[in-house]
């Protein structure tokens, strides 16, 4: 294509959101006609689907749940007055509670206010809010945020240890939908025992973000915990960023959550249009399709070019990764589906990975995330009529065009600046598109079979370890490994063992591990 059909081109495809100032251009990436015309059916069908899940169709067969997370911004739509109260009053007690924290009206046992908040949650309990903080908390934020998105001890520990001396002004919020994921629960008990350990009634610095009737609602009330804020079982973790669980740091922090909730109804209006060429989220669908023939043959390189967006492709990560990335169709065919994501920001990436993207393996598209607005205030000519912020344009426009010269797609999401309202907008733009493209493909975008496998298997390993310790605990030779396994009823699992074993090795006084550790079948273990 000369530059004057790509010129074309670019403007045929051309996306620009009025009011939100958002362009949308997915002109570098290689479809034809052809492809459009033949999706033209599946995108109808799309559309049908996505109308059908606003209203309140059972989205997630495997559950028996309906999909929900558009009606959080726009609760008119909600299919029935119940949830349309919920989403309003639970915004509503999210504002006056942040208020209330910022004001002192609620405030530590003997202090007059909160300094700082832990929030303990991971995947889609913790994403959103890291991205959104990220994104929009202001400098002087009335309070600073924490995470615990882990359960890696050392980082807990760092964590807790920064926060030592402000422990006694420290709000903690527990975030989990299910209120049963062992990665929150072992946070929020250990945070526990740090505020226990320093004279600290935990219960008053404690709220808890999680579906009615969870373990950890329960915990909440029993406990007389400050307040908890509902997730609904029409949420999924992966798009609740727009309901408690982002709003309530979100707020805390300052952000404007009316905002956030303005751009993504905005957002979703301009995505409910049934015309491919009128309709954001179907451009991207249609784009990332064509780039990786509906089969997720190439992975998704997101770079924004603004700091505070760096969060954007891990949160992408998520909500694209879990929701595509499935075995099986609806119709329960074998088809590996998924596209993988990742990314940091530009121009960083560029000194990092951009060789191989140019010249290496050709297994990616690109979404440049471009942010119209430098900074606030004026900038500094760092030579004649040239900023900072035109380098950095310079940068995007250079890798995009160097990329393209050798056959490297690209889209390019612009937003005119990094607002709540913007950021609110993107969310729900991405959240669209996942909407409509696995419509496309024909997955359940809204289970995770494949992580339940994971957790089981790991409560399975955790039970063997108690019987393994069990045995070690009545046994006063050395056992081998082998002899080990067949006591704990798991003659079969000698490899798991052994893992389990040299872990306890590094952490338990008196667990010895004796012989040549180049060879585990030459050792013994001993638990004095
Ligand atoms: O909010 P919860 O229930 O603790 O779940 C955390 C995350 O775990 C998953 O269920 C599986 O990883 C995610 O979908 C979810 O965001």
């Amino acid at each position: 294509m000369d530059a004057a059909q790509l010129w074309q081109r670019y403007q045929d495809w051309l996306y620009y959101h009025d009011g939100l100032g958002i362009y949308v251009d997915v002109s570098r990436i290689p479809f034809d006609d052809a492809l459009v015309t033949t999706l033209q059916p599946k995108f109808q069908q799309a559309f049908a689907e996505l109308k059908a899940l606003e209203g309140g169709a059972i989205a997630n067969p495997d559950e028996g749940r309906m999909v929900g997370h558009y009606w959080l911004r726009a609760p008119e739509l909600a299919p029935n007055g119940e949830f349309r109260n919920e989403i309003i009053k639970t915004v509503d007690k999210i504002e006056a509670f942040a208020a209330d924290i910022h004001s002192g009206t609620i405030h530590p046992p003997n202090a007059a206010k909160f300094t700082d908040i832990i929030s303990i949650g991971i995947g889609g309990s913790a994403l959103g809010p890291q991205f959104v903080s990220q994104a929009l908390a202001p400098l002087e934020a009335p309070l600073n945020l924490y995470f615990i998105d882990n359960a890696d001890p050392a980082g807990i520990d760092r964590t807790l240890d920064e926060l030592r001396g402000r422990l006694a002004t420290t709000l903690v919020l527990t975030i989990s939908k299910s209120g049963g994921t062992p990665e929150a629960r072992n946070g929020m008990l250990e945070v526990k025992q740090r505020f226990t350990a320093q004279g600290l009634n935990f219960a008053q610095h404690a709220v808890a973000i999680t579906g009615y009737e969870s373990a950890l609602d329960k915990i909440a009330h029993t406990d007389g915990w400050i307040t908890t804020f509902p997730m609904h079982d029409w949420v999924g973790g992966r798009t609740s960023e727009l309901s408690a669980v982002g709003l309530v740091p979100a707020a805390l922090q300052g952000i404007n959550i009316r905002e956030m909730l303005a751009g993504a109804k905005e957002m979703d209006s301009a995505t409910r249009v049934p015309d491919l060429k009128a309709n954001p989220a179907a451009l991207l669908a249609l784009a990332w399709y064509a780039a990786g023939e509906g089969r997720g043959k190439k992975d998704m390189v997101v770079l924004p070019y603004k700091d505070s967006l760096m969060l954007f492709s891990r949160y992408l990560q998520q909500l694209v990764m879990e929701s595509l990335g499935k075995e099986k169709d609806l119709d329960g065919n074998v088809v590996h589906q998924g596209i993988a994501v990742y990314g940091n920001k530009g121009s960083t990436d560029q000194h990092a990975y951009v060789q191989q993207l140019r010249e290496g393996i050709p297994n990616f598209f690109m979404t440049f995330v471009e942010v119209l607005k430098d900074r606030q205030g004026p900038s500094l000519e760092l030579e004649p009529g040239v900023t900072s912020g035109d380098y950095l344009t310079g940068f995007l426009l250079g890798t995009q065009q160097a990329l393209y010269e050798n056959q490297r797609g690209s889209i390019t999401v612009t937003l005119p600046e990094v607002t709540a309202k913007t950021v609110g907008a993107l969310i729900a733009l991405y959240e669209r598109t996942v909407t409509l493209y696995a419509s496309l493909i024909h997955v359940n975008a809204y289970h995770q079979p494949g992580v339940e496998a994971g957790k089981k298997a790991a409560s399975a390993n955790l039970a063997l370890q108690k019987q393994v310790m069990q045995v070690l605990q009545n046994t006063d030779a050395p056992v081998t490994l082998q002899t080990l396994a067949e006591k704990a009823g798991a003659q079969d699992r000698t490899e798991t063992v052994y893992r389990i074993v040299r872990h306890l090795n590094a952490n338990i006084q008196g667990l010895s591990l004796k012989g040549d550790l180049k060879r585990p079948a030459s050792l013994q273990v001993l638990l004095k």
